[in-house]
């Protein structure tokens, strides 16, 4: 077993840096060893007060190094694939925030990759099963408390978008989180999936329809329907309903404190997803470095990869006809388990 896991982050924007700051301060048996980015000045802000770790701007040249024992993956989407497949190579623990890649084909890639591995190296950011709320949910649903679960209504909104953010990222980068957390509340697969455009809000960006509607189908008949609206201007939010035989769960509401001053009354809205799931992305991280140093993983997979980037590709083709597209995925290889065991957990 590993002591310290020597942890090479990959990407050192926005949530690279929010997970640099967690393995250093806040995660026992790890550390950054190394810091990459194309951009050298951030990759070097990013190291400076990190004695013991370096600045490089090619991740070619971090994986070559003898003291990475794992890595961080924190670029955007469409480059994971390429540094995921060169540190599987290296038989390396990889932590790769969503989306594992952006595409089925590109997904299913990595899954047979590892597959040939052998073994089960990548655990993909799905930082959702850690939140407290969401595991408590998924405990009532195991446990069958208020006996079958029948529905979950969703709501996923965010204050704005960052320049760049495409109609098609509402699902791919946005509703994938939904995509995976309803599979694992549901402990199987979405089969299908379908958008609906309605009123669009004014303050969106051009071409992007915001907010959307998604309809989704799980193989046992579970309907969930998500409200993506990204530009909500008001805070952050992500709340759940659950609906069973014999009563309703909800999760997500805020409640910090209630405060009376200045002749206002009530709370503050949580600005966005750091402040929201901070406390899950260290869970998350703590599991994915103490299950690393034992040599497996600790988190949603790369099926649950794969298997949600099937459901983004059906979810952008239905963005695009309206029409209710089916979710088709290859059989589930046997590295990964049986779903209900393997989503569950
Ligand atoms: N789990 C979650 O809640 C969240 C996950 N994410 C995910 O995290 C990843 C990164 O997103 P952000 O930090 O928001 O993006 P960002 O744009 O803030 O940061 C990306 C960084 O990668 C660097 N980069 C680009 N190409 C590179 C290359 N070839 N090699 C090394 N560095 C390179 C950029 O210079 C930049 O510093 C994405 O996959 C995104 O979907 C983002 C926000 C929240
Ligand atoms: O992953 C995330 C962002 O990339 C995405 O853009 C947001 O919509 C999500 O709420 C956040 O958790």
């Amino acid at each position: 077993m590993i002591e310290t896991l020597r942890v090479a982050v990959i990407g050192a924007g926005r949530m690279g840096i929010d997970h640099i700051e967690r393995l250093s301060r806040r995660i026992s048996g790890a550390r950054v060893s190394v810091v990459v980015d194309v951009d050298q000045a951030r990759a070097e802000a990013a190291v400076a007060g990190l004695p013991d770790a370096v600045a490089l701007t090619d991740a070619d040249e971090a994986l070559a190094r003898g003291d990475v024992d794992a890595v961080l993956i924190a670029t955007p989407g469409f480059l994971h694939e390429d540094t995921v497949l060169k540190a599987l190579e290296k038989d390396l623990p990889i932590l790769c925030e969503k989306p594992l890649t952006p595409d089925a084909e590109s997904a299913l890639r990595v899954v047979r990759a590892e597959e040939k591995l052998g073994r089960q190296r990548i655990q993909v950011g799905f930082m959702r099963r850690f939140d407290a709320e969401y595991a408590q949910l998924g405990g009532v649903i195991r446990e069958e408390k208020l006996g079958e679960l029948l529905m979950l209504h969703c709501a996923h909104r965010n204050p704005d978008t960052p320049a760049g953010f495409t109609n098609e990222m509402l699902i791919n980068d946005s509703v994938v989180h939904e995509f995976d957390v309803i599979r694992f509340l549901a402990g199987e697969e979405i089969t299908s999936v379908q958008v609906r455009l309605g009123k669009p809000t004014r303050n969106a960006p051009e071409g992007q329809h915001d907010p959307q509607h998604v309809l989704i189908e799980t193989a046992s008949g579970v309907l969930a329907d998500v409200e993506i609206y990204v530009n909500a201007q008001f805070g952050y939010e992500v709340a759940t309903q659950a609906v069973f035989e014999q009563g309703t769960v909800t999760i997500g509401g805020d409640s910090g404190p209630y405060m009376r001053t200045a002749g206002t009354w009530g709370g503050r809205v949580t600005p966005g997803f750091e402040e929201r799931f901070g406390a899950a992305y260290d869970v998350e991280v703590q599991a994915w470095a103490d299950a690393a140093r034992r040599g497996t993983i600790g988190g949603p997979s790369a099926w649950d990869g794969y298997a949600t980037a099937a459901c983004c590709e059906a979810g952008v083709q239905a963005q695009k006809t309206g029409e209710k597209v089916t979710v088709n995925l290859v059989e589930r290889p046997a590295l990964y388990g049986q779903a209900r065991e393997a989503e569950l957990v």
